[in-house]
């Protein structure tokens, strides 16, 4: 059975992490009779939700790839030190929205930077903290995409826009992954009513709680 303190949600745009996250804390917290904190990447801190806001503006030309690795990873080390250690130290379990594995599937995969690149550059960031349990929410990327342009037109940002050959390679990233590392990354098929998505996900969390 794995330590489940710190939990992340991982998927491809719309893959509906926002939503089941925010669907599970009540249940999480009964499970566990632990406080119960949500966050996200990028941001989670002060200094990282700066850097989210210089990362979803759009520029000419373009932002670099690997300024946006180096940013997404200073914004990591910051939500690290500020938001996740503390409240791990307080006895919260802590549950974010995206962590390194969306660094590995959208810089490394999607913008081809490769997987073991962005995964040393990180290490300076993130000293080994790595989540005991990832919940990965796998759905077609163009299912994801048409939930957001349908329902969350107001924010669709930088990324939302890349070609659909980029998202499919962020998907194929994150399957790598699931097949590299079993044991943490817990995939759900996100292409199904909400409810059983839910219901799923609080089935491996039951199964991984002690
Ligand atoms: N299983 C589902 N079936 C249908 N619609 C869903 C489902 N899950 C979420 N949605 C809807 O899809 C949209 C995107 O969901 P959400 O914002 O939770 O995704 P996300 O993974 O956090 O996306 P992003 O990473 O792009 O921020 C929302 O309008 C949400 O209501
Ligand atoms: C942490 C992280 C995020 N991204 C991308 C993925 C999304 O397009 C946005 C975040 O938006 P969301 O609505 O909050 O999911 O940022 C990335 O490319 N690399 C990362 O490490």
């Amino acid at each position: 059975m794995t330590k489940m303190q710190f939990l992340s949600f991982e998927g491809p745009e719309g893959a509906g992490k926002t939503t089941v996250i925010q669907a599970i804390q009540p249940f999480l917290a009964e499970l566990t009779g632990q406080e119960v904190l949500l966050t996200r990447e990028p941001g989670g801190s002060q200094v990282a939700e700066g850097i989210r806001s210089i990362l979803q503006t759009k520029t000419t030309p373009a932002m670099d790839g690997w300024t946006e690795a180096l940013l997404l990873a200073a914004s990591r080390r910051e939500h690290l030190v500020q938001t996740i250690q503390p409240a791990l130290a307080a006895g919260k379990v802590v549950l974010s929205d995206r962590y390194l594995d969306s660094s590995l599937a959208y810089q490394g995969g999607g913008r081809g930077l490769g997987m073991d690149k962005v995964r040393a550059l990180n290490e300076f960031a993130i000293q080994g903290r790595m989540p005991d349990l990832t919940i990965y929410l796998d759905l077609p990327v163009e299912i994801g995409l048409q939930r957001i342009f349908e329902n969350r037109q107001d924010k669709i940002d930088r990324l939302d826009e890349e070609a659909l050959s980029f998202h499919q390679q962020v998907r194929r990233t994150y399957l790598e992954l699931v097949d590299e590392q079993p044991q943490r990354i817990k995939l759900v098929d996100a292409n199904q009513d909400l409810d059983r998505v839910i219901a799923q996900v609080q089935e491996i969390l039951q199964t991984h709680w002690r």
